[in-house]
């Protein structure tokens, strides 16, 4: 390890873009389909991992909706919980708002309080064992209709007290955020957060409806909102966050080479970028390894690697005064 990589170990910083159901490594998806009795098409965990070579966002998509098809029980959820806040705590993250995708199970006769209690009870043994802060926040899948996610909005009524925010994923070209503009007046209307996947692959138009008609506290991904330099200047001068997802970008050709990757354009633009693991059973890698990928390919120091820690505090959900607690925090570290 460099010094650089014993530098980004140490940083605490929060994740404020990961799916859960991304962090299914073939590992556990082997040992749930075997505790749950399901055939899963692979030999082995090598041949699981040797599958994940994506030209795009559908082609990951595809095995990833597949894989989810091991989580059944409520127990499962937790273990898939438990698994991601360990690996977590190792790479010193001290808070987590985590996306998950409800559809994706209720649509296989999994019911939403299943997911949710597992999800919480992985939560709860978070914050016991390693003192790890963790929200939710809910998903509609953009390739269902709007029907569907008002159901799911329904189902989500009972727990909305442990959910944080709404968010828009799955496969974004051909379903712009104005598909979605009544749920997310619904959503605001119990008092939830919005965030939305914008700019991943589809146009800066997508992420000026999310702005406009999603009315969105958060922006996931936002990567082609650079083409549109009127579009940066008002992300930046808003203070909007940007969860910026190197690895994810990487393995699904946003970008090229990480070499190309516009995390410090996007510093230098003022905008409030941060760094995120995406789905890091799928893409090589935990928070640290996308700092690290990130840093190496545009030669990043310390001082911005400082300012990435600092955007996913002041970027995240936690009210004024635990953010200003690992500010302190954060400043000590940086300091030596
Ligand atoms: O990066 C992503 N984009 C869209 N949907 C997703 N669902 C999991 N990860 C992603
Ligand atoms: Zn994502």
């Amino acid at each position: 390890m460099t010094d650089l990589d014993d530098f980004i170990a140490g940083l605490p910083k929060a994740e404020l873009h990961m799916h859960i159901e991304g962090s299914l490594e073939p590992e556990l998806m082997f040992a749930l389909a075997r505790r749950n009795k399901i055939d899963i098409p692979f030999e082995s965990v090598e041949a699981v991992r040797a599958a994940y070579s994506f030209s795009n966002l559908q082609d990951f998509l595809d095995i990833y909706y597949q894989g989810a098809n091991v989580l059944r029980e409520a127990e499962d959820f937790r273990d898939l919980a438990i698994a991601y806040f360990d690996r977590a705590e190792a790479d010193n993250v001290v808070h987590a708002e985590i996306f998950f995708d409800p559809q994706t199970h209720t649509a296989r006769g999994i019911s939403f309080a299943t997911v949710m209690e597992g999800l919480l009870a992985g939560m709860g043994e978070a914050k016991e064992r390693h003192g790890i802060s963790a929200t939710l926040i809910l998903c509609f899948l953009r390739h269902l209709d709007e029907a569907d996610a008002f159901a799911t909005l329904k189902a989500a009524e009972p727990w909305l007290d442990r959910i944080e925010a709404v968010g828009l994923d799955s496969s974004e070209l051909g379903h712009p955020p104005s598909k979605f503009a009544r749920v997310f007046d619904a959503a605001a209307a119990f008092g939830l957060k919005r965030v939305a996947h914008a700019g991943e692959e589809g146009p800066p138009e997508y992420v000026r409806e999310a702005l406009d008609i999603l009315k969105i506290d958060r922006l996931d991904h936002g990567n082609r909102s650079l083409e549109d330099p009127e579009l940066v200047a008002r992300l930046a001068s808003s203070g909007m966050t940007l969860t910026v997802c190197p690895l994810s970008n990487l393995k699904l050709c946003v970008v090229p080479d990480m070499a190309d990757h516009p995390i410090d354009s996007m510093l230098r633009a003022g905008l409030r970028a941060t760094i995120n693991s995406d789905d890091p059973a799928y893409f090589g890698g935990y928070v640290n390894d996308n700092y690290r990928a990130a840093a190496r390919g545009r030669g990043l120091g310390r001082e911005e690697l400082v300012t990435l820690a600092r955007n996913s505090f002041l970027g995240s959900f936690l009210d004024e005064a635990e953010i200003a607690r690992h500010l302190a925090r954060l400043d000590a570290y940086a300091a030596g």
